[in-house]
């Protein structure tokens, strides 16, 4: 059995309660933004910061960062493994953008998430417990 991935992912929501997605270059599903712990990233707060910067280009609003639960699936886009993922809610400044290796964004309500394709750890055990 392959080592778990480890990464941290981020629920932000609009004023409608919406969720924000996204779906990297070459994927199919939409999944949380966020990603691996960088060797450089002092804690998890670094890492969200640093992937949403870079996926979205936002600013993570530093205090506004609560851990929600962890949360373990397998992983969208690498067959056999599992992500293990820390999850947190935060609020960002500025509008989100698909930036860098993000193709596309899309808002979802948690309680009806409608045909988008969503990878499992956002569809089994982040949505469905919003
Ligand atoms: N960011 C993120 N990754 C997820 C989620 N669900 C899920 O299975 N994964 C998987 O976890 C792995 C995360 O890798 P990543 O590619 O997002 O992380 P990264 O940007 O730090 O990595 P890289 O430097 O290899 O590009 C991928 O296999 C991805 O498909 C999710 O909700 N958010």
């Amino acid at each position: 059995m392959p080592k778990p991935i480890r990464i941290v992912v981020a629920v932000i929501r609009d004023e409608t309660g919406r969720v924000l997605l996204v779906r990297k270059r070459g994927a199919t599903v939409f999944q949380q933004p966020g990603g691996k712990r960088d060797p450089g990233d002092a804690d998890d707060v670094a890492t969200l910061a640093r992937e949403l910067r870079e996926e979205l280009g936002v600013a993570l609003v530093a205090d506004s960062v609560r851990h929600l639960w962890r949360a373990s699936a397998p992983a969208a886009n690498e067959p056999g493994y599992v992500v293990e993922g820390e999850v947190y809610a935060v609020a960002v400044r500025g509008a989100p953008a698909a930036c860098a290796e993000i193709e596309a964004l899309c808002w979802v309500d948690p309680a009806d998430p409608g045909a988008v394709p969503i990878a499992r750890l956002s569809r089994e055990h982040i949505l469905s417990r919003l």
